[in-house]
């Protein structure tokens, strides 16, 4: 049974729900925060004896902080709370959180304690959430930078503070959370850019608050039953050609390699043939080890294909533009990949005529690359990789899928998805190829374009997964490893959406 995909929504989002759930909210939002947070903290101290330290902040991050260490107090724990901003300007609930807790027996002390010679059996961070509005400096950094270090659990509530929710921006220091337990639906910051470095392992507390019933998300956590409908047994009477012929045009002198790692991971995934174009005028006729390939002069490809990438070893010669304009007007679903986007960046006149395309279109740029497709620089991207790939998409009218650590696939219908499988050994020469074979191979076998790239972009990172676990990697996996692991994970994929009814 494949679990359904979380929401995600950005501060704008969840203050909406929040003002629309608060009013008559009993018992208050707070109090189900820090008890929700208290529960998953003892998960964490089930056999650590000591005392917890929680760190409060001047909002109402801080008021669940309070609300946990009463919890705590009341279960006969030890607790320290620090606590050194000004209590007359704490929020309301806050400031009730904070009474509350002296009335439980327990006194803030206003500066951090050092820890106990035993350790602390828990650090709870509850400075900052999603009212962090600037850079932390000062004392505040201090107390991140010093929570951060301490050998424990490291619990973060709602977001690990100093991190920007909407962005995973670090502004200034953020702290390095264990665990982060989150409230209501997760945020963007938690899933990409450095929120995985900082947030460890997520657990979303929904405080008995339907989000989604509130308000539509447009952002969802990839699950594979977003796409497990598609993972349909193949009849049994049926030939090569109804799985589709997949084209990869690339491969120019020293850059074939690109091209038939594309290919290969097409056809490991299940297409029914593939042509690899190649425009190197040396490049080999056959591909040896994958002998099922069919390897073509770049111009030969077939006029008929279901599907059709351009870009791996792609280069940026005369001859590859003339052949990314001809894959253009192609009535075919088209992925553009690597030397491609950077070709559709530097043209106008290409950049037109993907506009008229009918045919869906997908792009798969890197920051980089995203930065010359929207003519920015890379860090202005990664300032806010939500944002950037949806640009991408309604500029270029093609689902788009940004990469790098929490991959965004935005779609042509404003929505967007946040991919958390893979690691950073899969930044790697040839990974990349792989992902656009694995595009490429869903395409041609029929899938709508939208869930064709949320799944192989789910697949690259969950073959990764694996191997990672056997192994094979973090440090040293290649891309040639991943194409036969993402056909297991594939298969398995069919396996269980088959046993429960096909429906995710
Ligand atoms: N939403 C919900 O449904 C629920 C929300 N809940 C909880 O509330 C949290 C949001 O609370 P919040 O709005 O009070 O914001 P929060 O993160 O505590 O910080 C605001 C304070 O920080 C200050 N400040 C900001 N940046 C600063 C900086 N760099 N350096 C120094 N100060 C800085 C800012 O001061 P100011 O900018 O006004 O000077 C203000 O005093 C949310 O994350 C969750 O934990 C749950 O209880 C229940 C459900
Ligand atoms: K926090």
């Amino acid at each position: 049974m494949f679990l359904p995909a979380p929401p995600i929504y950005p501060v704008a989002g969840i203050r909406e729900i929040e003002a629309r759930v608060m009013p008559g909210a009993k018992p208050s939002l707070m109090e189900r925060a820090g008890r929700a947070a208290a529960e998953d903290a003892v998960r964490l101290i089930i056999d650590r004896p000591g005392p917890i330290l929680v760190a409060c902040g001047p909002g109402n991050n801080g008021g669940d902080g309070f609300v946990l260490a009463r919890h705590f107090r009341q279960a006969g724990r030890e607790v320290l709370a620090a606590f050194a901003d000004d209590p007359a300007r704490l929020p309301p609930d806050a400031a009730k959180a904070l009474a509350d807790f002296r009335a439980s027996g327990g006194e803030p002390v206003s500066s951090l304690p050092s820890a106990p010679a035993d350790g602390w059996a828990l650090v709870v961070d509850a400075l900052f959430g999603i009212g962090l509005g600037r850079p932390l400096t000062g004392r505040h950094a201090e107390w991140i930078a010093a929570l951060s270090h301490l050998p424990a659990p490291r619990l973060a509530l709602d977001m690990p503070s100093g991190l920007d929710a909407d962005t995973g921006r670090v502004l200034g220091t953020a702290f390095r959370a264990t665990n982060t337990t989150t409230f209501i639906a997760l945020k963007p910051g938690l899933l990409t850019l450095d929120g995985p470095d900082h947030a460890g392992d997520v657990s979303v507390q929904r405080l008995d608050v339907d989000a989604a019933g509130w308000l539509e998300p447009l952002g969802h956590a990839v699950r594979p039953s977003l796409f497990s409908t598609l993972l349909a047994p193949r009849l049994r009477n049926t030939h090569k050609g109804d799985y589709g012929d997949a084209g990869i045009l690339g491969g120019d002198a020293g850059m074939c390699g690109a091209a038939l790692l594309a290919a290969r991971a097409a056809l490991w995934l299940g297409a029914g043939r593939v042509y690899a174009g190649l425009l190197d005028p040396h490049a080999p006729p056959v591909d040896v080890a994958r002998p099922e390939l069919m390897l073509r002069p770049a111009a030969a490809l077939p006029g008929h294909l279901s599907a059709l990438a351009v870009g791996p070893g792609l280069g940026q010669s005369g001859a590859a533009a003339a052949l990314l304009r001809e894959a253009i007007a192609r009535d075919v679903p088209l992925v553009l990949d690597a030397d491609a986007l950077n070709l559709l960046a530097a043209d106008p006149a290409l950049q037109r005529a993907l506009a008229g395309r009918a045919a869906p279109t997908l792009i798969t740029p890197h920051p980089a690359e995203a930065g010359r497709l929207l003519g920015r620089d890379t860090a202005a991207v990664q300032a806010d990789r939500v944002a950037a790939a949806l640009e991408l998409a309604a500029r270029y009218r093609a689902h788009a899928v940004l990469k790098g650590c929490g991959s965004i696939v935005a779609c042509t219908d404003g929505h967007w998805y946040i991919n958390g499988s893979g690691h950073p050994g899969m930044a790697s020469a040839g990974m990349g190829d792989v992902l656009t074979g694995l595009i490429t191979a869903l395409l041609a076998q029929g899938w709508p374009a939208d869930r064709a790239l949320i799944a192989a972009v789910h697949l690259h990172g969950a073959a990764g997964d694996r191997l990672a676990r056997e192994g094979i990697g973090p440090v040293g996996l290649s891309a040639s490893e991943l194409v036969d692991t993402a056909r297991g994970v594939f298969n398995g994929w069919m396996v269980e959406a088959n046993r429960s009814g096909n429906g995710g």
